[in-house]
């Protein structure tokens, strides 16, 4: 998903932004706040002016150019965001050619433009993967759709992706695939870790995360827990893996030349599979869905089931919006359960009052469900932490389309491209003291620190009507498995000692391999039983 605007996907909307009216000098802020002269700019012969995108400073985008590819950012976007804050103050534009983008970097920054959205919020105007479903005749999903239409299939698609309710009725669906992810992760040490390593977990957790959301989404489960990974389902996941790959390379170029570009062909052929394979499980559901009908079976089922039954999309939408959110929801929950794993290796001190926490709540064998989980206060400020230290989208882009609007003093045209730099506010040590350590009990209530943070010093999932839609499952199955693998297994660091650090490919992801060592709880009991 392109939600940095480092490509032309974000940057092509604020062509339209357009020189600010003048009579919206004087206005006030839309938030009912009078401009004072101190903050919105000089006084021409007594009357106050109205500071504008014009005056705002920035690096040019020669300057850009020189951060990116010669200081080496490009990878590492997050880091940019920190660096220009210094030197920028909390608000700066880009430009890149004749575009221009409007950096924020503070919570209060960021709250001012999230409040003045308009009803239809825009990201971005993803030309490249709107092209692809153009092109095929397909239909547009939460992501890719804009305006009225995106409103209309999140009503549709929010009451069982984000209702407590019907969430925690995915509990059982999910707890079978940790299960299988615990059985995978004893086979990965036995057979490639010398008895204890589980290499690269992040993409043992990119499995996990991919037959999670399939088990929920499509009501089947796609072998990814297996040995041996089916042909077709490895095939969906490097298309998943390479349309990410090539979606940044194509929106630099202009629309006109995609058809001559090898990349543009690569990318239609990793999307047509990818449809491919989410229409085959779609028909299997439909013909079972018609089975039942046929012998006056009541049918039972889930969301596809639910979306299929309620007939409010036609079957080619349903489509479009499954493979989306299929997209949405591997990357996102993989990385930050790999991030906490990571973290929890390293502090055996947070590591081991998570595992009290868990066996408190579900002693023996019981398996944790969600009523579960709301006992659970430590292991969710685990997972909040994780979020701050790294969101999975680090800067976020905005379009606000329907009004001018005043962000820090300045008046901002309708169609004005900003980039919220969520990084870099997760990091401001006056909203988070000590910024660089990994501290949930900033988010436990009661907390020293809860009461000074800002509601908008992290908002990992985003705010508003255009936030995460699969927020809900994702922290189920986060909270599932992590508290299961805790159960079970003691994790310790890379006895190498190798650090990982974060780098931005559209998501932020681990720079290198996450590689943990997995003891078994209960072996390592009964040997400390046996010599004791
Ligand atoms: C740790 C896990 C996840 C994180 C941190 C995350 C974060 C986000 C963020 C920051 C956004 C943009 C919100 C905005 O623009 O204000 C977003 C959008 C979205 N997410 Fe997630 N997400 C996660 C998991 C998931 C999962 C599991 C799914 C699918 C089931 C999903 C589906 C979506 C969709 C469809 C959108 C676009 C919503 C729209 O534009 O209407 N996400 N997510």
């Amino acid at each position: 998903m392109l939600w940095k605007p480092l490509g032309n996907s974000c940057l092509q909307l604020s062509r339209h932004a357009g020189v600010p009216r003048a009579a919206a000098v004087l206005s006030g802020d839309v938030l009912g706040r009078r401009t004072s002269t101190s903050t919105s700019g000089g006084t021409v012969m007594g009357v106050s002016k109205q500071k504008t995108m014009d005056d705002l400073g920035g690096p040019s985008f020669a300057t850009t150019l020189y951060w990116l590819f010669i200081k080496g950012y490009f990878k590492t976007t997050q880091q940019m965001q920190i660096e220009h804050k210094k030197i920028y103050g909390s608000i700066w534009k880009s430009k890149y050619g004749p575009m221009i983008v409007v950096n924020v970097a503070s919570a209060e920054l960021i709250e001012q433009v999230l409040r003045q959205e308009g009803r239809h919020p825009i990201r971005t105007d993803m030309p490249h993967w709107r092209g692809y479903r153009e092109l095929r005749n397909k239909a547009h999903g939460p992501l890719t759709e804009m305006g009225a239409k995106w409103q209309r299939i999140r009503s549709i698609l929010n009451p069982r992706m984000l209702k407590p309710k019907h969430v925690s009725s995915y509990t059982n669906t999910i707890n079978e695939v940790v299960t299988d992810f615990i059985s995978r992760v004893a086979w990965l040490k036995e057979t490639k870790g010398q008895g204890v390593m589980v290499n690269d977990l992040t993409e043992e957790l990119y499995k996990f995360a991919f037959e999670g959301i399939c088990s929920v989404l499509f009501e089947t489960r796609m072998g990814c827990m297996n040995e041996v990974i089916p042909e077709e389902t490895q095939k969906f996941i490097i298309s998943v893996g390479e349309m990410f790959r090539l979606s940044p390379i194509i929106v630099l170029f202009p629309k006109s030349l995609w058809p001559y570009l090898p990349s543009w062909k690569q990318f239609i052929a990793t999307w047509d599979h990818l449809f491919k394979v989410a229409e085959k499980l779609v028909n299997k559901k439909i013909e079972e869905i018609q089975q039942n009908v046929n012998v006056d079976k009541d049918t039972e089922g889930a969301y596809l089931t639910h979306l299929l039954l309620s007939e409010q999309m036609t079957v080619t939408e349903i489509l479009g919006s499954i493979t989306e959110l299929l997209l949405a929801g591997v990357d996102t929950t993989s990385n930050t359960i790999s991030w906490s794993l990571y973290h929890l290796a390293k502090e055996p001190e947070i590591q081991e009052q998570l595992y009290q926490e868990v066996i408190r709540v579900c002693p023996g064998d019981k398996v944790p469900v969600s009523e579960d989980i709301t006992k659970m206060p430590f292991l969710k400020a685990i997972i909040r932490e994780t979020l701050r230290l790294y969101p999975v989208v680090p800067g976020n882009a905005r379009v606000t389309a329907e009004n001018e609007i005043i962000v820090g003093g300045y008046l901002f045209p309708k169609k004005t491209l900003f980039h919220l730099c969520h990084y870099a506010v997760s990091y401001d040590e006056s909203i988070f003291p000590d910024p660089h350590t990994f501290l949930p009990q900033r988010w436990l209530r009661g907390g020293d620190d809860a009461i000074k943070q800002h509601p908008f010093g992290s908002v990992p999932f985003g705010f508003g009507i255009r936030a995460c839609l699969g927020r809900r499952v994702a922290e189920l199955e986060m909270y599932l498995l992590l508290s299961r693998v805790i159960k079970h297994y003691e994790v310790r660091p890379d006895p190498s000692g190798k650090t990982v650090k974060p780098i931005t490919r559209t998501l932020l992801c681990p720079a290198t391999p996450i590689n943990l060592q997995f003891l078994d709880r209960r072996a390592v009991q009964a040997e400390q039983s046996r010599t004791a």
